[in-house]
């Protein structure tokens, strides 16, 4: 039987390919018949390769990546919040990293140390290079404390463990210092500075991430200090890319045993160059100046909470100075090393139907002059993570000291709901630093007083955060790019492992749910 000629075959003579394809002129019926058959074999095999690449694709679908984005200002808790998902999801990473924190942990130690002796001494009264973000801008006239100098003298080698520590983690075997992050810092504020050469295969700028430097030495005994720290925003980078971590790792420091005989292993506390030496040492003077009533009255009269500081070690003196102190994942949580530029993670995760998803988590440097780093990142995001510290609504920016924090938080936040470019990304915002908020208020810290709107409402924890909910929510209302996109509001302590797990569960599910709808698969 002669198959019908299908019409669609008909095409234009003037198309040269139809011409070609027209059936020749002097056609047998025989031939027309094979031809015809193989026309129809060659539609099968191309059909099932079209159904092959349509299953395939719908596979690729099936275990989507998702792309989160931690935004939000300065010591946020983007970086913690980021930990948290690798203590979640790649916990023996996490756990082996711990050791190379120490560290850090013996910097925040020093850092705070330095502000207590900086904010007590009787010198600070004409300086002009203070902390902006945490030295109350007029000083105020009190008691000198009596053990001042004494405490100067002893806490003396931690000045030279500060730098030595900066040096350490600014890892000393990279050769090509090349400067690629931002555009307009004062790199003349930044000491010691590797920076990383490459630039990632997107163009995106490779990450480094910073410690914050104190503004100044340890005021010395003679009263002097170091006057190539006397600028601005001193702060030293180091690579989140790998060696900070080396040169404190495990590997590194338990190099060998000791004797055939006694198998005893040789750690880093046998080795005498090691920080540990030199902060264990120190260690009955910096709890002295920590517990001395003169040092905490004068701290009251200059109103400054150190306690609220980040990477605040103060009140574990002994046990993080001790010659085999090993860190704990709290410890790691609380350490604190500012970000700069873009880190990008990743992690597998499996969904409900257990299938792994790729995860990629990007943290990003929150200040000011990191946020231009951020727009590249948006346009294939699936969902972003935006961090508010509300506890910081007396506080000011580090790198603006007449920008009070949590009115940078809200102009910050209504800038991310409202970029077009984000109109389609799920918005989840985390109102963090709970537990600082509820001490603050607690010890009669005002709303009020920096926030003249909130008027006469009571100053207790639930009115503040209804307060704050109301204020985020109504931004995102008011300003989204998308009407329709439901925000997620959580309470967050991002250092609290338990809770913070719970939420970033529901988090997970709540962004596979909006990724999976929006490749229409529900
Ligand atoms: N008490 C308390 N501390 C927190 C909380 N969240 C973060 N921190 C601490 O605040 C400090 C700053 O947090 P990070 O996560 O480094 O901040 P970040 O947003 O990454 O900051 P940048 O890297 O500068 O953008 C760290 O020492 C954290 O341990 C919180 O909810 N409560
Ligand atoms: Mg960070």
């Amino acid at each position: 039987m002669l198959l019908p000629l299908e019409p669609n075959r008909r095409r234009s003579l003037s198309d040269p390919l139809s011409a070609v394809l027209q059936p020749p002129q002097n056609e047998t019926p025989a031939d027309r018949v094979r031809r015809l058959d193989a026309e129809f074999e060659a539609k099968r095999v191309s059909d099932s390769i079209d159904e092959m690449l349509k299953s395939e694709k719908k596979e690729k679908r099936m275990k989507p990546e998702v792309k989160i984005l931690l935004l939000g200002q300065s010591e946020s808790g983007k970086s913690t919040t980021l930990k948290q998902f690798q203590l979640m999801h790649a916990p023996a990473a996490f756990r082996a990293d711990r050791l190379a924190w120490r560290a850090v942990i013996y910097l925040n130690l020093v850092r705070s140390i330095r502000r207590i002796l900086d904010a007590i001494s009787p010198d600070t009264d004409q300086d002009d290079d203070a902390d902006p973000a945490t030295t109350p801008t007029r000083r105020t006239a009190g008691m000198r404390v009596a053990r001042f100098d004494q405490y100067r003298v002893a806490l003396e080698p931690l000045r030279e463990l500060e730098d030595r520590l900066i040096r350490m983690l600014s890892s000393p075997d990279e050769i090509e210092p090349v400067r690629v992050a931002p555009p307009k810092p004062d790199w003349n504020a930044y000491t010691t500075v590797n920076y990383h050469g490459t630039t990632a295969k997107n163009g995106r700028p490779s990450p480094v991430i910073t410690i914050p430097r104190s503004r100044k030495p340890l005021p010395s005994p003679g009263g002097s200090s170091n006057s190539s720290s006397k600028s601005k925003n001193a702060e030293v980078s180091v690579h989140t890319t790998s060696n900070w971590k080396k040169a404190f790792s495990l590997g590194n420091r338990l190099r060998s045993t000791k004797g055939a005989h006694t198998n005893e292993i040789e750690g880093w506390w046998d080795d005498p160059s090691d920080p540990v030496h030199v902060v264990h040492a120190c260690a009955q003077p910096m709890i002295a100046l920590w517990k001395d009533p003169g040092v905490k009255q004068r701290l009251r009269e200059l109103k400054l909470r150190i306690e609220e500081s980040s990477g605040f070690f103060l009140d574990e003196i002994s046990r993080i100075t001790a010659l085999r102190y090993f860190p704990t994942d709290q410890d790691v949580l609380k350490a604190r090393l500012k970000t700069l530029g873009v880190v990008e993670h990743s992690f597998s995760i499996p969904d409900t139907d257990r299938k792994t998803i790729e995860w990629k988590v990007y943290d990003v440097g929150g200040a000011r002059n990191q946020r231009a780093a951020w727009a590249p990142y948006f346009d294939d995001v699936n969902a972003i993570i935006f961090l508010a510290p509300i506890s910081a609504f007396d506080q000011m920016l580090a790198e603006d000291p007449r920008a009070n924090r949590l009115e940078d938080s809200f102009l910050l936040w209504k800038a991310v709901v409202s970029n077009r470019l984000l109109t389609n990304v799920s918005i989840v915002l985390f109102l963090n630093k709970i537990d600082l908020l509820q001490a603050k208020l607690n010890s009669g810290v005002r709303l009020r007083d920096h926030m003249p709107n909130y008027g006469d409402r009571p100053n207790d924890y639930e009115n503040v955060t209804k307060y704050f909910y109301n204020k985020f929510g109504s931004v995102h209302q008011e300003f989204s790019a998308n009407k329709e996109r439901e925000l997620r509001i959580h309470f967050t302590s991002v250092t609290d492992t338990r809770r913070t797990a719970t939420i970033i569960k529901n988090v997970r599910d709540i962004i596979i749910t909006a990724n999976l709808k929006s490749l229409n698969l529900m």
